[in-house]
């Protein structure tokens, strides 16, 4: 199943991204984009997926857009994103994903993070490490931020007072200084970047849970860490993460943020 959706799912993204990049629809703001690819990788994994598990759950990021509850219980849960980087897909900018996390009992069990152009398979299972392509993953050893990389995204909210909070953040980041900051365009491949050790860490506010949960087990099993932005337990569903090569660069990264609390992904939708 797995080997037949991957060639599906490979062959699909490369197709379009040759001859179909149009924005479909928009989302949250006028930046937060949809493709049709978007819809067509979500509806084919979860197809593949019901066909062998009848019973499982999911979260999926256009299925949500179109209504489905987002809530994570206990019940094996796949959480998806069809396409992390739509924007990039839509400029061909060469940094696409597809990401699947795995829960059980809220707990992620696997992630898989294809980096579509890159062709590079990015895997973790809890307790059994993270790998790209095979290969085993490690996070990088560096303990001072001044010798970092630092990722993050400025996302697609745009509010005032959002975009103020994150470029203080940004500055204060900056002005460390450290070494460098980039923004790959995707938080799944962020994390994968975390996890390989290409870059030290990466924080956002205002992910969701689909961007982050394969992710988040990529980072951990490379013997990374997680952190909320104010330096308290992760809560994938919050929409705040740092994920980081160990505490002593998240707690520091904490030091510098000024945070912000978007609705949370489970928040129950408003009456119409
Ligand atoms: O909507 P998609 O799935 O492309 O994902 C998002 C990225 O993962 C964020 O890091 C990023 O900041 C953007 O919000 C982007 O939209
Ligand atoms: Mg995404
Ligand atoms: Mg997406």
């Amino acid at each position: 199943m797995y080997v037949c959706m991957y060639v599906c799912i490979d062959q699909m993204v490369r197709e379009a991204l040759r001859d179909d990049r149009k924005v479909m629809m928009t989302k949250s703001s006028s930046i937060d984009l949809v493709t049709q690819t978007d819809q067509k990788v979500e509806q084919l994994i979860i197809k593949s997926v019901k066909e062998k598990f009848p019973t499982h759950r999911f979260i999926g990021e256009e299925s949500v857009a179109a209504g489905e509850p987002c809530d994570l219980t206990d019940f094996p849960t796949w959480i998806i994103d069809p396409i992390d980087g739509t924007t990039n897909f839509v400029h061909a900018f060469p940094f696409v994903a597809v990401s699947i996390g795995f829960c059980v009992n809220k707990q992620c069990e696997f992630g898989v993070v294809y980096s579509c152009l890159q062709d590079q398979m990015f895997t973790a299972r809890r307790g059994r490490g993270a790998f790209c392509n095979g290969e085993p993953l490690q996070v990088s050893t560096e303990e001072d931020i001044s010798r970092s990389i630092i990722a993050t995204e400025f996302g697609s909210n745009r509010e005032t007072e959002a975009i103020d909070r994150m470029f203080s953040s940004l500055r204060k980041i900056v002005c460390i200084p450290v070494q460098g900051v980039r923004s790959a365009g995707s938080a799944a491949v962020n994390m994968c970047l975390v996890a390989s050790g290409c870059v030290e860490a990466y924080y956002e506010i205002g992910i969701h849970v689909w961007d982050v949960a394969a992710g988040s087990l990529l980072v951990t099993e490379a013997g990374g860490v997680l952190m909320d932005v104010e330096g308290g337990v992760v809560d994938l569903m919050s929409r705040r993460i740092i994920a980081a090569n160990n505490r002593t660069l998240a707690e520091r990264i904490v030091k510098e943020i000024d945070s912000f609390s978007p609705t949370r992904d489970d928040a129950p939708l408003p009456k119409q």
